[in-house]
């Protein structure tokens, strides 16, 4: 269930919110058919949903476990046609709204206020008929008011599931002053992203992953991906099946599995894939650095079944190559200590090399994790000019040093470009294995945005960059740029607002600012 008030305050359309991507995100709607062109109607619903919007079927059993939806109609005649209010419980915020207030928001690319486009619907009159409980609700405090309190009195007698999901709910200004930052920042972005039916998405979505990234099947995975989606932009929990066929786009071999995720708690396909030796060769294929899945598919059936038979294949890139070469030891975890003592090796160097230079090891290393995949080096220059050239120079030592082992293309570093990389293996003198390193050297100017990306994690740059968007605004590892025009295009202006510090970065975003430790998502 969603925290009320915040919810509220959230969503309450307001034409100064300037929306661009993801327009009618987080906002459910039922579409009357009744006084419309079928072809109008497509158009609008597909605008609707293809901006985020949910569009449930007017026998949606909604159980009062949903805190708002509008009602979209032609004309009030059509209201009465279409609704079956019993199924849809009674929700603190439905609205009936007419059809042009989805044009409007459309053509204004803001998410406007219904007020203007309300149509006149007597809820007052069914909930008066309705139970006690429901009059409670009325005679209690009006509407806004509803919000902030919890909405106990307009759950349904008996779905008591959904009275504590209400219970349990805390606005994020209501979380107490002594909760860690961690829980307070969680708070901000996960109510921007409602995680009510993630044990439903997650295994579609690696159904969905499989599909594409080892059974190369892209149409299938698009298909999961897209339910996947849906299910996660509902703002209320899906209790069963049948509730899933009143949301628009889920045919019925997706009910059906979303059904046996209910029941079992599992997918017997997924399981089965899973089990399947060529799935499982093909994600051996598939672990080794410079494979992709596709690359994948073919070693396999060009008849490859282990990593010594595609060692010999003519196909495998470079990076592939040094990947399997390497890939007993670029499998293994790497002890913090070591991460740390190769940090310290490149300050070195690089102190000698370009005094002034700063150096931050980021990645799992710099979230205070015990172990570490690889080695990600963040390197700039506070002049502003320096780092240019700089890694060049930094590689060539490193090489001499013979800390840096190989890196599979030739490096070339580009001083135009605003970020330059090398992508190598490394090891030093005193330990036994070969690790991958990632050496990125940034001007000035990008550093926090660089820090913020590589230091993750990746789910956690998923949440920044979502609500970045929500705000009109692209997050990348190289700044902050405002969304210019229609957002289908994906314009971005190219000047980045400026952040020195990662304290910025955050701050701009409205969020409180997260140690690295508290990133671990
Ligand atoms: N698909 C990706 C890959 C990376 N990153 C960001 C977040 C990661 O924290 C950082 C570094 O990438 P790594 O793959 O090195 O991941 P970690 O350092 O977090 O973990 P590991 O210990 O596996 O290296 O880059 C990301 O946002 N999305
Ligand atoms: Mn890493």
């Amino acid at each position: 269930m969603i925290p009320q008030g915040s919810k509220n305050s959230r969503r309450k359309p307001d034409s100064t919110d300037k929306l661009t991507d993801g327009l009618f995100s987080g906002v459910l709607a039922i579409f009357i058919e009744t006084g419309v062109s079928r072809k109008r109607l497509q158009v609008w619903q597909r605008r609707f949903e293809d901006l985020g919007g949910t569009i449930l079927t007017a026998a949606a059993n909604l159980l009062g476990r949903v805190d708002q939806i509008i009602i979209l109609a032609a004309h009030e005649a059509a209201l009465s046609k279409g609704i079956n209010f019993d199924r849809l419980g009674s929700c603190p915020n439905l609205n009936f709204v007419q059809f042009r207030w989805v044009e409007e928001c459309l053509k204004d690319g803001t998410l406007l206020s219904y007020e203007p486009f309300l149509l006149s619907a007597s809820q007052d009159e069914h909930i008066l008929s309705t139970d006690d409980s429901r009059l409670d609700a009325q005679s209690g405090p009006q509407s806004d008011q509803l919000y902030v309190t919890p909405a106990l009195a307009i759950v349904p007698d008996g779905d008591l599931r959904a009275c504590s999901e209400v219970v349990n709910e805390k606005r994020y200004d209501e979380v107490s002053e002594e909760c860690t930052i961690d829980t307070k920042f969680k708070a901000i972005c996960e109510d921007d992203m409602p995680d009510y039916n993630k044990h439903i998405s997650r295994p579609l979505l690696e159904l969905s992953e499989i599909y594409s990234d080892v059974l190369a099947d892209e149409w299938r995975s698009l298909t999961y991906r897209k339910v996947a989606n849906k299910l996660d932009r509902l703002p209320y929990q899906i209790l069963s099946a049948d509730e899933v066929k009143n949301i628009q786009g889920i045919g019925k071999s997706m009910v059906d599995k979303i059904k046996e995720i209910l029941c079992t708690g599992q997918l017997q396909k997924l399981f089965n894939l899973k089990a399947s030796s060529q799935v499982q060769i093909m994600q051996q294929f598939a672990s080794v650095w410079g494979i992709g899945p596709k690359h994948a598919l073919k070693l396999y059936q060009a008849g490859h079944r282990s990593l010594q038979d595609i060692s010999e294949d003519q196909t495998l890139s470079p990076m592939a190559r040094v990947g399997l070469k390497y890939h007993y030891d670029i499998a293994l975890r790497i002890p913090q200590s070591e991460v740390s003592e190769a940090g310290s090796f490149v300050r070195h160097v690089l102190e000698d090399l370009c005094p002034g230079a700063s150096i931050i090891v980021g990645g799992s290393y710099r979230r205070g994790n015990a172990t570490c995949g690889d080695i990600d080096l963040l390197i700039t220059h506070p002049d502003g000019h320096s780092h240019k050239g700089l890694l060049g120079r930094l590689v060539t030592k490193l090489e001499e040093a013979q800390f840096l082992i190989t890196c599979p293309n030739p490096f070339t570093e580009n001083i135009t470009h605003k970020v330059n990389t090398y992508m190598g293996i490394c090891k030093l003198p005193q330990y036994t294995h070969h690790r991958r390193i990632d050496i990125k050297i940034y001007p000035k100017q990008a550093y926090a945005f660089a820090l913020v990306y590589f230091t993750g994690n990746d789910v956690l740059n998923r949440r920044i960059r979502y609500l970045a968007k929500k705000k009109g605004y692209k997050l990348s590892d190289q700044g902050l740029f405002l969304r210019v025009g229609d957002n289908k295009t994906g314009m971005a202006s190219e000047v980045s607002i400026p952040c020195e510090t990662e304290e910025e970065v955050f701050q701009k975003l409205g969020l409180p600012y997260p140690e690295p430790h508290e990133r671990n998502w």
